[in-house]
């Protein structure tokens, strides 16, 4: 449904887009994860086709960028920051973007109401808009996004303005439309935990470049094996020696590791199973103040992810940097 290949994008100097490639399957339900500047919304601003790339290939249900309207009529782009005529009510929103996106008479009532009814607006569709929260708001914008029946649903930060209950009703939202259509949903956000909560597949974007892609299950388990051991030598010289025995015994763990200093203290990220190794090495090696081990969570699995570029193999969304379909 989205296929995306070797897509660079740039604003003059600043290059928001570096050689990224993804693809998605139709009917998934894929979170795009990245910090601040990452290119996500440069990304969406191409899959809707309000921007075209600089080099590589972009295609959304089978149309390209350059098609802008044609790629529209398939694909629903629901900004972070929607707003509507407050003086309208809530149906007469939809009804307008029925009308205006070519719903014919006949259908566009029941579809309006369909419509009202996934985005759990039903009771408030003939309040005016002045009065919704911001979590109305962003519903009624899903729903401006749904009158059309788009193949590809893009929901950019959909809960960034939200408080926890605006949040969970538009999570709901999100399991209704899963539930009641194939759309095929890329939601962008900061935070993994709403990923998690709605989609099975994530994205890492940093720099431009996906850095990591695969279950959001994958990339848990991965944090799962992952701890932090924070050292504190005596002093200088048994730092250094620590670092050279840590060193060592973190060279054949199961996966890579990293030994860092921070001031005094010693930051040895490594695998599970080898803490207990790494702290017997540091001990045998040099005197130590003491240390701590500590599990990281999901955000940090996120962050581990955009620095280590770590590729999860996943059929459904397959992504590489610059290089062929994986
Ligand atoms: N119109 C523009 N002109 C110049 N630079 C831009 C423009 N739009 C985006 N950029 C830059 O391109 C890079 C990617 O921006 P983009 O908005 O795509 O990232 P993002 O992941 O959506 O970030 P955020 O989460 O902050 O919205 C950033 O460095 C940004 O400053």
């Amino acid at each position: 449904m989205i296929e995306i290949r070797n897509v660079t994008k740039a604003y003059g100097d600043v290059v928001a887009l570096d050689g990224a490639s993804m693809s998605v399957d139709e009917g998934a339900t894929v979170g795009l994860v990245g910090t601040n500047g990452a290119g996500k919304t440069t990304l969406f601003r191409l899959l809707v086709g309000h921007a075209t790339p600089d080099d590589g290939t972009v295609r959304v249900a089978g149309r390209e960028p350059t098609e802008g309207p044609a790629l529209r009529e398939r694909v629903g782009f629901v900004p972070e920051d929607a707003a509507f005529d407050p003086r309208l009510t809530g149906r007469e929103v939809l009804e307008l973007h029925a009308r205006l996106r070519g719903v014919p008479g006949d259908d566009r009532a029941e579809r309006v109401e369909r419509v009202l009814a996934t985005v759990g607006l039903a009771d408030a569709a003939d309040r005016r808009v002045e009065g919704y929260s911001n979590g109305m708001t962003q519903r009624l914008a899903v729903g401006t996004a749904l009158v059309r029946r788009p193949a590809v649903l893009l929901l950019d930060e959909p809960t960034a303005a939200l408080d926890p209950r605006g949040v969970e009703a538009l999570h709901r939202v999100v399991d209704r439309i899963r539930e009641r259509t194939s759309t095929t949903i890329v939601v962008s956000s900061h935070v993994l935990d709403e990923v998690d909560r709605l989609c099975e597949r994530v994205v890492v974007l940093d720099d431009g470049r996906v850095q990591a892609r695969g279950s959001v299950a994958d990339l848990a388990t991965d944090a799962a094996d992952a701890v932090e051991v924070r050292l504190r030598p005596v002093d200088g010289d048994a730092r250094r020696a620590a670092h050279d025995a840590v060193r060592d015994a973190i060279a054949d763990a199961p996966s890579d590791g990293a030994v860092e200093s921070r001031g005094c203290t010693l930051v040895v990220e490594c695998h599970r199973a080898v803490a207990f190794d790494v702290v017997a090495a540091a001990r045998d090696a040099a005197a130590l103040d003491g240390f701590e081990v500590e599990e990281p969570g999901l955000e940090d699995a996120f962050a581990a992810a955009v620095d280590d570029a770590a590729m999860v193999d996943d059929p459904a969304v397959a992504t590489t940097n610059g290089g062929d379909r994986a």
